[in-house]
């Protein structure tokens, strides 16, 4: 295993991002899991700027059980003028009993003067202080080099003294921070190289010897933090810090997940055990989920769109072998290669994708070549009149099964649908579906209200369907989006709809195109309990 320290700030920082709001309890939840996915150290917070981070500070001493991690507490370094021992902010840093301080420090002459508006040998004796306290009540102490790079910049000579006062103090770690987030990998490495030489810290070596080390800590402002991370690694830091997703203040932090990724699989140091980096796609979605920010579909590695191809010529390719096309396997980091069907696909694609399905093709036998086909022809088609199966999978699943003998079972026969929607005395509107279908060998007629005729037509749907299949109890529709395909027809134009449902476990996505919004919907409607029913492995009833 590599020595470098995997440290964690999504707590402290990555909390910082706007509209991000962790409860306490949600910061212990993501911290199991950070500790799961076998970072060195967890930032949990500033205990003391608020009571929600003290209170979580108190919850992890009882209720936390780290495995590999260590707690981190961030704080800033005592007020100007005044001493670290009756610092009310230094003193809520004890309090948290974390077992490592990481401190806010300025190294900008500029920050010294202008923010603290003190003077700069007021500002080391402030580190200088707050450190030796720390380390006196038997606390590992980091620093958080605020504003390095921009410092340094302006007052080389200064930034490197606060970095010594740092480490004369006992401090173990000092973080370079690109607090704007404005440099560029070039500057980062070329800042980070002289400030190894000329502290003496080169490498691990450094962290081993003198227990002190250099550490990054990036903002992505330029697009770069990750890249900047790196190039401070390969310029001899051994402490990085990042957040899960990238999440952060403005346009966020370096996201971790890459940065250990790329460490581990690229540059070939073992930051983590390899069965834990295959659980970072898994734990990175989980903390979306409790972020309640939604996981971005592109985000290196772990994305679900980080192994996901659409154009027929790479599926062609990857039949051959998957490596022609990716740059590693999903699998060391947990997630999985999917093939999209659209108008780009070619008959690769689909071989490929029925192969992820289960429904292995053979395309040297005549009958499943004529039918890849087929089904090649009939994607283009549809998607020239508005489909788009990349968005609706479970709709392309259905698709391929109904030209495959026996792949989906006939389920029900729809006769007929209609929906009235009436006005109401109070000012709304209610609106009445009527469905004629067969199922259970019966002829059925039901009808079902709604807010909208979507609505009605969704509950008449499966009151049309509960005796012959209880089973679609279970299903919810989740999202229901529209969209006009030719603006300029206006109501002419053909609409478009994508319906998401859940049965609980999972969710998947069918659509429907038609110039009437209302049979597109319903289209929609019909491919999503299909799909549900197939999926829940009902047979034909
Ligand atoms: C780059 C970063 O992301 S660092 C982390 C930033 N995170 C946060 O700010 C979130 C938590 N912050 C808070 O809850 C509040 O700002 C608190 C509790 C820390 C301080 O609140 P207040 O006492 O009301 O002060 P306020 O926020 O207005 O100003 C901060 C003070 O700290 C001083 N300060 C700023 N950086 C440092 C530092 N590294 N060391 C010591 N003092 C500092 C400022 O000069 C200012 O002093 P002043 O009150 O004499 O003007
Ligand atoms: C400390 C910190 O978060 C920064 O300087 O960006």
């Amino acid at each position: 295993m590599s020595d470098l320290h995997v440290y964690d700030t999504t707590l402290r920082d990555g909390a910082q991002q706007e509209g991000l709001n962790l409860s306490v309890a949600d910061k212990l939840t993501i911290a199991s899991h950070l500790d799961e996915l076998g970072v060195g150290f967890i930032e949990g917070g500033w205990p003391g700027a608020n009571p929600k981070d003290t209170e979580f500070f108190a919850r992890a001493a009882t209720e936390l059980e780290l495995k590999n991690a260590t707690l981190a507490a961030f704080g800033a370094t005592r007020r100007a003028g005044g001493s670290a021992a009756t610092d009310p902010l230094v003193r809520a840093l004890l309090d948290s009993r974390a077992p490592v301080v990481t401190l806010v420090a300025k190294s900008h002459v500029g920050h010294v003067e202008r923010a603290l508006r003190t003077t700069k040998a007021e500002n080391l004796e402030m580190i200088r202080d707050t450190v030796t306290f720390l380390r006196g009540e038997g606390r590992r102490v980091f620093v958080d080099a605020e504003h390095f790079f921009d410092g340094y910049a302006v007052d080389r000579a200064y930034a490197l003294e606060a970095l010594r006062a740092v480490f004369e103090s006992g401090g173990e770690v000092a973080a370079l921070c690109d607090t704007n987030g404005g440099m560029l990998p070039g500057q980062v490495w070329d800042v980070v190289t002289d400030v190894a030489q000329s502290l003496g810290l080169t490498g691990l070596d450094a962290g081993a010897s003198g227990d002190a080390r250099l550490g990054i800590h990036c903002h992505n402002d330029t697009g770069c933090a990750v890249a900047n991370s790196m190039a401070a690694v390969d310029a001899g830091a051994t402490h990085v810090q990042g957040t899960i997703n990238g999440y952060g203040e403005r346009t966020g932090n370096a996201n971790l997940v890459t940065v250990v990724a790329n460490l581990q699989l690229k540059v070939g140091q073992q930051v983590l055990e390899p069965h834990r980096l295959q659980e970072s796609t898994r734990i990175s979605h989980a903390i979306s989920e409790i972020t309640n920010v939604p996981a971005y579909s592109r985000q290196p590695y772990t994305g679900a769109s980080a192994f996901a191809h659409k154009a027929g010529l790479h599926a062609s390719a990857i039949k051959v072998d998957p490596d022609l096309y990716q740059h590693l396997d999903p699998k060391h980091v947990g997630n999985d290669m999917r093939m999209l069907i659209s108008d780009m696909a070619g008959r690769a694609s689909i071989e490929l994708k029925a192969r992820e399905l289960g429904l292995d093709l053979d395309p040297l036998r005549d009958e499943d070549s004529a039918l890849v086909q087929r089904v090649l022809a009939t994607v283009k088609d549809l998607e020239l009149r508005g489909y788009t199966f990349d968005a609706a999978d479970a709709s392309f699943e259905l698709l391929l099964r109904r030209e495959i003998d026996g792949a989906l079972p006939p389920f029900f026969e729809v006769e007929s649908w209609r929906v009235i929607t009436d006005s109401q005395s109070d000012g709304g509107a209610l609106s009445e579906a009527t469905v004629k279908l067969t199922a259970g060998g019966k002829r059925v007629l039901r009808t079902g209200e709604g807010n909208g005729p979507v609505n009605a037509l969704d509950h008449a749907l499966r009151l049309a369907l509960a005796t012959a299949y209880p089973e679609i109890e279970h299903l919810e529709l989740i999202d229901y989006r529209v969209r006009i395909l030719d603006a300029a027809h206006g109501t002419d134009a053909v609409t478009r709809v994508l319906i998401e449902t859940s049965d609980g476990e999972t969710t998947w996505e069918t659509i429907g195109v038609a110039a009437n919004i209302l049979e597109a919907s319903w289209m929609a409607l019909v491919e999503s309990v299909t799909y549900g029913l197939l999926r829940a492995g009902v047979p034909a009833r």
